[in-house]
């Protein structure tokens, strides 16, 4: 049975796990209600055959699951409207995608005992190649886990994790597709460096990063182990991994996910 289903904040996540859902999933449209303040998001909707309510109470009332998906800033607004207008007093289940908003944080600001769940989800969503890590609150039980993980399993592999890694995972799993888009576009760069016309080094580039990644997966061998294994002694590979450590790359790479982690950690203060 479809769960009536609530996304408020229709941007580019609450597009993503919508479109996820209704055009890569299958999920019936007339099962969900979308409600935004931002441009094209209502023309989005109609797009994908869901329903809009003008504001985010309309949308919550009624409900069984209420997906927040505006920024961190907009979250604690949000949910005294809510608040105001009864709109949760039906406790549904309410999920928070807000990078750095605990569940104490969302806990307070909602109906006492309503089941709420921290959800960290990324852009990969939109064509069901998603992660997206679950954190429980005090009064969602495992009814809501298995609520939350049918509507986010369509959209990509879903993991239960203590509140407490939630920051890391922002850091590494929702902010990553960022670094490796860049990372993609230096690969190609160096390919049309040497010679390769631009779309098939982004080709080439895109296709060897899924297969890499997915012998990790597949084999659950270490990353190091199936590294040693393309490097030949004396050969290119070894010349190349040798110019990127010159450029400390692992550091660079491993920096990079401790810094947006940092960051989010403050996103909901
Ligand atoms: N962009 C990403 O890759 C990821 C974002 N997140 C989290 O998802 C949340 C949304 O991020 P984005 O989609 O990137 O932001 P966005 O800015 O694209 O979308 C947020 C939308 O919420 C709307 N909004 C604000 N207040 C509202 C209200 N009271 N009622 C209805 N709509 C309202 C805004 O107009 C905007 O269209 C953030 O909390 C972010 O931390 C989590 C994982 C990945
Ligand atoms: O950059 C951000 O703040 C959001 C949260 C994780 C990915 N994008």
């Amino acid at each position: 049975m479809t769960t009536r289903l609530a996304i408020i904040g229709f941007g580019t996540m609450g597009q993503a796990i919508t479109g996820g859902l209704v055009e890569a999933a299958g999920y019936p449209p007339e099962g969900i209600t979308a409600s935004g303040k931002g441009k094209g998001g209502r023309a989005r909707a109609q797009a994908l055959g869901v329903g809009w309510a003008a504001t985010a109470a309309e949308a919550a009332r009624g409900a069984e699951a209420v997906v927040l998906c505006v920024k961190p800033k907009d979250l604690g607004p949000l949910l005294e409207s809510l608040a105001a207008a009864g709109a949760l007093d039906h406790k549904p289940l309410v999920v928070s995608i807000a990078a750095g908003t605990d569940l104490a944080f969302l806990e307070a600001r909602v109906p006492g005992g309503t089941p709420v769940i921290r959800a960290m989800p990324n852009t990969p969503c939109s064509i069901r190649m998603g992660t997206i890590v679950l954190a429980p609150g005090a009064h969602a039980g495992e009814e809501h886990l298995a609520l939350a993980r049918t509507l986010f399993e369509p959209l990509g592999a879903v993991l239960d994790l203590d509140e407490h890694h939630m920051d890391a995972v922002t850091g590494l799993s929702a902010s990553g597709p960022a670094f490796i888009f860049v990372i993609l576009e230096a690969l190609a760069e160096g390919g049309v460096q040497c010679g390769l016309p631009r779309g098939v080094a982004v080709e080439l580039a895109a296709r060897m990063t899924v297969g890499a990644a997915s012998m990790v997966l597949q084999t659950g061998r270490h990353p190091a182990a199936l590294k040693d294994e393309v490097t030949t002694p004396a050969g290119c590979t070894i010349a190349g991994l040798l110019a990127l450590e010159d450029g400390r790359i692992r550091s660079v790479l491993a920096r990079g996910i401790e810094r947006a982690s940092q960051v989010a950690s403050g996103l909901g203060r």
